[in-house]
């Protein structure tokens, strides 16, 4: 019985080396352990000093396994350019993450597979942002309403040190709430400030360690352990979500659209008609660009499940990169004041007292949009992008990748990679200008990716960005107010790279 046992245990283990073996050609990568894989590196350290060491002696393609979950990590340009854009639609598909699976249900956007469906609701979601005239606001005039409002918040604060976080998160998340669900809170509203700390208490548990554990230990998902925490907050967070939408049905007039909700209801009724009755296929389809186009009509990826997926996607990570953006601009320019005294001088010149600020003006001042695009660059807050996987078996830089592979992309090391950059370890704005003072975007910079999954935020995140970080700029001088010890730069990593909280001393300035 003794040797019976023995011997099963020996044919689980062979199983094992078997079945999670590297596959022939794969990237190379440390060994792994069986059913751990490499989790024993990743918990031990931060990831991007493990990656750099990984750099170092594997090269530029290698991979690891989360247990038994095989992963590829680029670290470099020119085979991140392959993945994105030259091999765009061979790598546009998303890796399996039964967590993020069962939250996202596949659907949406963000972590929809690539197909027919991911396709259609992207492009009905971008035409929307584009067209943004939706009620009568455009989404520059949107933006500075919400940027009066934190001027206010800022004002009303800044008698003592304060942590701006909370009133930057609440100004971000108000910028998608007004174009996802036509409305904006007070900054002090309680079901906003519940909502906000759900959405931050999972950002940092789905980069911890019971995340890998749900996902790599299917029996014991249901056991009363800290991933149910997960769970919890998303139930909390879909609830909130869940109220908004249902007050927008009660109050839905076709044909007049208030916000992205209404937008897609009306798409949805107009995809249900076109079910029934095919011959009524329009001649305004904005599925075929010139109306009426067939093939895309047929089994519409239109319903409830994918508007509520893309309406919480957008309110949970539309607002977390660019308020993070935002957060990390404040620090910079503290520890840099001189950076931020020539921003200054920059907006005193070209805006004078009196201009308003408009998203144009971006043209006429170099120097703040590179020090707002080396805040991307140096920060990084999504360190490696979302994941991509290729669609069928793919070659890459010589090596087999195959279909459904988690690929990341390691986008902080080509951030600070000395090969593309001037000044590649340090905050300097002059990374994004040339000799004249223009302001120049080299290739290496992939803040907001490429190719077919290029985020599609991007344009309403810089106008944001832009926005918002001049205004306050405009407004108050922003410093450390702790004279014993220096602004702390140093990332922590919770899915996206964040600095440790901090408080601001802000002073009114005077334009010269
Ligand atoms: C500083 C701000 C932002 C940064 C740095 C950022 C960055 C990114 C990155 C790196 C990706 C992954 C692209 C890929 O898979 O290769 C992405 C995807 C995406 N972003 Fe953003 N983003 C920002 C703001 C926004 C905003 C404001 C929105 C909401 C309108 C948004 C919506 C999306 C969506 C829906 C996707 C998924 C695209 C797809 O899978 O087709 N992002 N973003």
């Amino acid at each position: 019985m003794a040797v019976f046992g023995w011997l099963l245990v020996i044919l689980l283990i062979v199983y094992y080396f078997w079945k999670y073996r590297r596959p022939k050609e794969f990237p190379p990568g440390p060994p792994t352990l069986p059913f751990l894989g490499n989790i024993y590196k990743l918990g031990s350290q931060d990831p991007l000093k493990l990656f750099q060491k990984l750099r170092k002696q594997y090269g530029p393609v290698s991979s690891l396994y989360i247990g038994g979950t095989p992963m590829v990590l680029i670290q470099d340009l020119s085979i991140a350019k392959e993945v994105l854009v030259m091999k765009g639609t061979e790598f546009a598909g998303r890796p399996d993450n039964p967590l993020l699976d069962l939250i996202s249900k596949k659907k949406g956007i963000a972590l929809a597979p690539y197909g027919q469906a991911w396709k259609e609701q992207r492009r009905f979601t971008l035409m929307v942002l584009r067209n943004f005239g939706l009620g009568k606001k455009s989404m520059e005039e949107r933006i500075l309403t919400e940027v009066m409002h934190l001027i206010q918040a800022f004002k009303e604060n800044m008698s003592t040190p304060f942590d701006p976080f909370h009133f930057m998160d609440c100004a971000m998340t108000n910028i998608i709430s007004s174009i996802v669900f036509g409305k904006r809170y007070e900054y002090d509203d309680d079901a906003l400030r519940n909502v906000l700390s759900y959405v931050h208490q999972n950002l940092k548990l789905l980069s911890g360690p019971w995340a890998l554990v749900y996902n790599e230990f299917p029996m014991l998902r249901s056991l009363p352990l800290p991933h149910q925490n997960i769970l919890k907050n998303i139930q909390k967070i879909f609830a909130f979500c869940t109220k908004e939408m249902d007050d927008h049905k009660a109050t839905f007039v076709p044909g007049e659209h208030r916000d992205l909700i209404d937008a897609y209801l009306d798409e949805l009724q107009k995809s249900l008609m076109r079910a029934f009755f095919p011959f009524l296929a329009c001649g305004s389809c904005w599925t075929s660009g010139q109306g009426g186009d067939k093939p895309e009509q047929k089994g519409s990826s239109f319903d409830n499940e994918n508007l509520f997926t893309i309406a919480t996607d957008m309110f949970t990570g539309g607002s977390e990169t660019t308020v993070r953006t935002l957060q990390w601009g404040l620090l910079y320019m503290m520890a840099n004041p001189e950076i931020q005294e020539r921003c200054q001088q920059e907006i005193d010149a070209v805006l004078g007292n009196n201009a308003c600020l408009k998203y144009e003006d971006r043209e006429r001042l170099p120097y703040i949009n590179a020090v707002i695009h080396e805040i991307l660059r140096f920060s990084s807050v999504l360190p490696f992008g979302v994941g991509h996987a290729p669609i069928k078996d793919t070659l890459l830089s010589g090596y087999s990748v195959p279909k459904g592979t988690n690929v990341l992309i390691n986008v902080h090391s080509i951030h600070h990679d000395g090969t593309h950059w001037k000044s590649p370890n340090k905050f300097d704005p002059s990374n994004f200008l040339n000799e004249k003072g223009e302001f120049v975007k080299p290739e290496a910079f992939l803040a907001f990716s490429a190719g077919p999954r290029v985020c599609l935020g991007e344009n309403l995140a810089r106008m944001q960005l832009f926005l918002f970080f001049t205004s306050i700029l405009r407004n108050f001088q922003v410093s450390w107010p702790d004279e014993s010890s220096e602004p702390d730069c140093t990332p922590q990593f919770a899915s996206f790279l964040v600095p440790s909280p901090f408080k601001v001393f802000l002073k009114p300035r005077q334009e010269k």
